[in-house]
């Protein structure tokens, strides 16, 4: 007997890629089980299959840096603060924090394919009773419209969103004086696109001391320290805490100043959820006018 479970759960984390650099990913996770019924006729209770996946990936790879350690000019060493990676290829940065905020394979790239085979074998080692083998299934959220990835760190979480790299693939919804703007929604979704979002106060030197082409950040959370290198012009700067609603606030406020339009923004986190924030142009003195 086989078993499904579809948008079990989500994953969200950063992705390095030799040929992308670092990017956000936002997968849905389809299950099957295979096994024999029990007494009850069930093979596993739904309101226990999804908690005993969703624990797992949460414990392990959601909400971190995901590494192909075979991946050309990669390096990963011990350091205080947990693990140190360096990379070279397609540009060069530098990454500091606590292991787990790490997952580490030994490929030259990581796809969700490949991923999902790893995480199934991974979870039919000791799978439930009555189930023999797991299989999941990692995919994108299918996105007709503009989309992005980023990547960023809440000092402040709680959890796992404190990891000063973990990442989303999102939509942008943007609407210009009451009208869905599919030009600016794709010309900002092209700006974000695997980008780093850095609110401005972690920044471990001010801004004006930092080199001309890269950004360095660092900070103190409640799972270790963390700090990140990385070229500037993948880099967005925010006066605010990256959260979504900061995002969307601070994308509205852009695009009206930009556009001398009425702007609503929907800014998703990932998949399904995010925030909106609404913005008019700056007034206009007379002798502007
Ligand atoms: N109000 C907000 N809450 C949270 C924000 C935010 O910006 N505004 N951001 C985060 C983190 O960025 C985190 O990465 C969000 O993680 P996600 O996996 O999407 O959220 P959950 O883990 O709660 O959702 P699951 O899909 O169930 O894993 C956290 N909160």
């Amino acid at each position: 007997m086989t078993l499904f479970v579809n948008h079990l759960t989500h994953i969200d984390a950063s992705l390095w890629s030799p040929e992308h650099g670092l990017t956000g990913v936002s997968w849905h996770v389809d299950a099957e089980l295979d096994g024999e019924l029990g007494p009850d006729g069930m093979l596993f209770d739904f309101g226990e299959v999804k908690p005993w996946i969703k624990s797992r990936l949460d414990a392990g790879l959601d909400h971190t840096l995901l590494v192909p350690t075979e991946a050309a000019g990669i390096q990963v060493v011990d350091c205080a603060e947990g693990l140190c990676l360096c990379t070279q290829l397609p540009y060069r940065m530098e990454v500091r924090g606590p292991r787990q905020s790490f997952t580490l394979l030994p490929w030259p790239e990581i796809t969700a394919d490949r991923l999902a085979i790893h995480l199934s074998s991974e979870l039919s080692r000791r799978p439930p009773a009555k189930v023999d083998t797991i299989r999941l299934r990692l995919r994108d959220e299918e996105i007709e419209t503009a989309a992005y990835t980023y990547s960023h760190g809440l000092k402040h979480h709680t959890g796992n969103c404190q990891r000063i790299a973990h990442g989303h693939r999102s939509r942008l919804h943007i609407w210009r004086d009451g009208r869905r703007d599919a030009a600016l929604e794709a010309q900002w979704a092209q700006a974000l696109d695997a980008s780093y979002l850095i609110h401005d106060e972690d920044l471990d030197t001010p801004f004006d001391e930092q080199p001309l082409d890269e950004l360095s950040v660092a900070y103190q959370a409640a799972q270790g320290r963390f700090s990140l290198k990385l070229p500037r012009q993948r880099c967005h700067l925010l006066s605010t805490p990256t959260t979504i609603e900061h995002i969307a606030a601070w994308l509205a406020d852009t695009i009206a100043r930009d556009t001398g339009s009425r702007i609503r923004v929907q800014a998703f986190e990932g998949i399904d959820k995010g925030a909106m924030a609404d913005a008019m142009p700056p007034a206009t003195t007379h002798d502007d006018a």
